[in-house]
């Protein structure tokens, strides 16, 4: 079946599309990565979203205008990537994020995507699974990190253990134990903190807002990391909470980075140092919540999403984690920058096929369930029995 699995994450700054054929179920799943593309927001969509991100006040109307505005982004990234063609049998469309609470106690967790599934289906004629994580929410769990189940499925080894890196703006680890281990351990996985999310607020931050990211860790290799900081930040509730946990921006957002440019301050610090400082601690959060949580250290490290072409970040992460391999998945097959919109494109083959998308390990759901909705395309031509 062709799919195409849409996704824009917490920085934010356009939809990944990825179109795949997909075969099999879960043990025996195989895609095939057809095409991928980036389709960045118009700047200013892109402004009303982190507005919104950022708690400001939005009327219902302007509300219903940027769910649907937003909807019509990602219906138009689905009619490009098929080159003007309808050869896609199925969306699978995460939408965009505007708020994410976890579970609290005994209250149920709350998570909002954008970019309703039934527009998307109106304008490109294609079925489209949506709102991936309410159903998992509903029953206790995080609705995230959804992915780790399609890692597993997609990047389990026979004999290597891995963790599967997501830098995007937040962080998020699977991890896939090797899988002719004669007692395996269960995959795991959990957000692990801030991605680039607050290198990205520094930057725009501290260019006066001429730059919205560091490439490549330029910026970032000027300074030295301070240390203590880094340490003293690595002691907050969320670096020490056990999984399974979750986190977005209304956590790790614009006030958290003041917080830490007053610490920064504090120290005296220069722009590059205190690039330096975020960077090494997102690497550190990483090394910390695996030495933490993990059964055992994985035999390799697989970075994906935009974190991964970080080269400062990636030295950082491997000089905390200097024996174990750090490379990409696209050394093991799967695009770095395409592997969360294929997740997408796999939950959504995946709730077409009545098979169980979640994993209760790794959101802390009650039990495995079905994730998403079926928004039927109006022209029933392209309604898959
Ligand atoms: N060449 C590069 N050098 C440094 N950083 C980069 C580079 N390319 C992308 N990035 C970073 O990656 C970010 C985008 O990553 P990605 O698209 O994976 O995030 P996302 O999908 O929004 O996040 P999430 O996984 O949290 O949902 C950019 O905001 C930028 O910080
Ligand atoms: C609520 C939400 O959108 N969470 C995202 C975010 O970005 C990374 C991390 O936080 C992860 O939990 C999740 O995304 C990926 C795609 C996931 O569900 O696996």
């Amino acid at each position: 079946m062709r799919v195409i699995g849409l996704m824009s994450g917490t920085s934010v700054d356009g939809i990944d599309a990825a179109l795949v054929e997909i075969s099999g179920s879960i043990h025996d799943l195989t895609v095939q990565f057809l095409a991928g593309e980036t389709y960045p927001y118009p700047s200013d969509l892109r402004e009303k979203i982190l507005a919104v991100c950022g708690g400001a006040a939005l009327s219902m109307a302007d509300f219903a205008q940027l769910d649907d505005a937003i909807a019509t982004q990602f219906a138009q990234a689905a009619l490009s990537i098929q080159n003007g063609q309808a050869i896609a049998d199925l969306i699978g469309s995460h939408g965009q994020t505007v708020y994410h609470q976890p579970p609290l106690k005994k209250e149920l967790g709350y998570s909002l995507q954008l970019g309703r599934g039934a527009t998307i289906a109106d304008q490109t004629g294609i079925t489209t699974v949506s709102n991936f994580r309410e159903a998992d929410i509903a029953i206790g769990g995080h609705g995230a990190p959804l992915v780790p189940t399609v890692d597993a499925a997609l990047l389990s080894h026979p004999t290597y253990s891995r963790c599967v890196q997501n830098i995007g703006g937040i962080g998020n680890v699977a991890y896939l134990p090797a899988t002719s281990a004669t007692q395996p351990s269960p995959m795991r996985g959990w957000d692990t903190g801030p991605g680039n999310v607050l290198l990205d607020l520094a930057v725009e931050h501290l260019s006066q807002g001429s730059r919205t990211y560091d490439q490549d860790g330029a910026w970032a290799a000027t300074g030295e990391p301070c240390q203590a900081l880094v340490d003293r930040w690595l002691q907050q509730d969320f670096f020490q909470q056990l999984p399974p946990k979750s986190t977005g921006r209304e956590h790790f957002g614009q006030s958290y980075l003041q917080t830490c440019l007053i610490d920064a301050n504090a120290y005296q610090l220069n722009p590059a140092e205190i690039l330096a400082t975020l960077t090494e601690l997102t690497a550190a959060s990483i090394a910390h919540s695996y030495r933490t949580f993990l059964p055992q250290m994985p035999d390799q490290i697989l970075l994906c999403g935009g974190g991964s072409r970080n080269l400062c970040l990636k030295q950082r992460i491997q000089s905390r984690l200097s024996d174990i391999p750090v490379m990409t998945t696209d050394e093991a097959g799967l695009s770095a920058d395409f592997k969360e919109a294929i997740a997408f494109a796999v939950l959504a083959y995946w709730r077409h096929r009545k098979i169980p998308g979640n994993s209760p390990e790794t959101t802390g759901a009650s039990k495995a369930v079905l994730l998403g909705e079926i928004n039927y395309a109006r022209e029933n031509f392209r309604v898959i029995a």
